[in-house]
């Protein structure tokens, strides 16, 4: 199993390009079940969770090709996949695929608005909580498909088709209101969907569903409509950029120091993040290219946030902003509001000197002068980036084992800060 080596020090320098979001490319890639036309979606990023969805979405009878790329175009830059579900051969999702991924759930909304049946098994719990789909069944289920639970999967049927409804989501869920939008676009009449997740990654799903022929308004607020057509046509869309590796990498430059420009991303994605990192003392501002992020000189000064739903502080970036503050000077709590376990991250940071203790959902953080490098456990995708940014400015050597949560939605992670400075490597056994 590959680890990664980081022996911190130093500062980082230099630019990061940013990839196409992990969440958005999943909803987008499952889209293409919408329709027997051609789906091609560019600046796909290169990650384990995309090659997984390939594989689930090939089960079902979608041909796919990537695109090679083009003279000069920097390795940087992310993949264009032409993906065609001419003939849906199977609308069953197995246990072995979906257990591996979460999102892979969702393929329910399309298999069920356009081939009226999907049997899906239901995608389990993780390492950050228990992450039921009692909301994707409710909603589904108000738009006219019969749903029974049997055997571990999903069976949904919907032979006369699917039906607008309004649906009012008791919490506010990114994946639910994804499925819903992408089901309600070839169901009969006007869906509304109220309290709605805004993501950034909802707003991309939409306008690639508006540009295959789908009639979808208010994305991003927390009312959608959805007046649902016969049926949709291909389009060519490009993945929104990552929001959460583009905080991330700020993040890895505000506990390492130095000055560096995130490209191909923009700050109105983050708003929240950025201002809580401007507050921990870095200097942000926006470039024709992206982002330029610096701390230079000035110590970290503790911040308390609070994960919340878009436009609110993201529980993507919870884990990384922890290890941001283990070396803050002063005291800081941070309160995760969206899943019930998400702080396995707190005993690996511990192993590296921080000083970390947790109340219920919130954990305070006192900063201290130095970490110190030691073997430690990646425990999910962005636990395991939050032990790298720590690994960037302890003492000596951090080793990060269980690499392959990381490689889920981080691409050319090591390449990328090794071109701004920091001693990383892979290590392969
Ligand atoms: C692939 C992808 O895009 N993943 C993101 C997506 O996950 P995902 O879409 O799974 O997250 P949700 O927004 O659905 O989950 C939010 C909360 O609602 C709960 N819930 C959800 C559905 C349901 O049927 N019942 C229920 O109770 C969940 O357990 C959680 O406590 O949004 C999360 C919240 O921003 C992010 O952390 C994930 O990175
Ligand atoms: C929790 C995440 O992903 P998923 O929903 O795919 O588990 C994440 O991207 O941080």
């Amino acid at each position: 199993m590959d680890r990664i080596r980081i022996r911190g020090g130093n500062p980082l320098n230099g630019t990061i390009p940013i990839s196409g979001a992990k969440n958005a490319a999943l909803p987008l890639m499952i889209s293409s079940l919408l329709t027997d036309d051609q789906l091609t979606l560019e600046n796909v990023p290169h990650l384990a969770d995309v090659e997984q969805l390939i594989r689930i979405l090939t089960n079902h009878g979608v041909d796919y090709t990537v695109a090679g790329k083009r003279a000069g175009q920097s390795t940087a830059s992310g993949r264009t996949i032409h993906f065609s579900a001419r003939n849906i051969v199977d609308t069953v999702a197995p246990y072995e695929l979906v257990s591996k991924m979460r999102a892979s759930f969702w393929v329910i909304g399309p298999l069920l608005a356009r081939m009226g049946r999907a049997k899906v098994s239901l995608p389990g719990g993780c390492a950050i909580g228990t992450r039921p789909v009692d909301l994707f069944i409710d909603g589904l289920r108000k738009l006219g498909a019969t749903i029974e639970i049997e055997g571990g999967y999903a069976i949904a049927d919907a032979k006369g088709g699917l039906v607008g409804d309004r649906f009012v989501f008791p919490k506010v869920s990114v994946g639910a209101t994804h499925v819903l939008m992408m089901a309600a676009s070839l169901a009969k009449g006007e869906t509304v969907l109220e309290n709605a997740a805004r993501e950034p990654e909802v707003v991309d799903l939409a306008n690639c569903l508006n540009a295959m022929g789908a009639r979808i308004e208010g994305a991003g607020t927390a009312t959608i409509t959805i007046t649902g057509v016969s049926q949709l046509s291909g389009a060519r869309h490009a993945v929104l950029p990552d929001r959460i590796e583009t905080g991330t990498y700020a993040m890895a430059v505000a506990m390492a120091g130095g000055a560096v420009t995130l490209t191909n991303t923009r700050s109105a994605l983050l708003d929240t993040a950025l201002g809580a990192l401007k507050d921990a003392g870095a200097s942000i501002r926006d470039t024709p290219e992206g982002i330029h992020v610096t701390r230079n000189g000035g110590g970290i000064q503790p911040v308390d946030v609070v994960t919340d739903p878009f436009p609110g502080f993201p529980t993507d970036l919870q884990a990384q902003f922890m290890g941001l503050m283990t070396r803050a000077n002063g005291t800081s709590h941070i309160t995760e509001t969206i899943f019930e376990n998400r702080f396995m991250h707190v005993q690996e940071l511990a192993r590296l000197g921080a000083k970390i203790s947790l109340s219920g959902q919130t954990a305070k953080v006192e900063g201290v002068p130095v970490l110190k490098g030691a073997p430690v456990m990646a425990t999910d995708l962005r636990a395991s980036v939050s032990l790298v940014i720590a690994g960037l400015v302890a003492e000596g050597e951090t080793e990060v084992h269980r690499v392959y949560h990381l490689d889920r939605g981080f691409e050319r992670l090591e390449e990328k800060l090794t071109a701004c400075g920091a001693d990383i490597d892979r290590i392969s056994s």
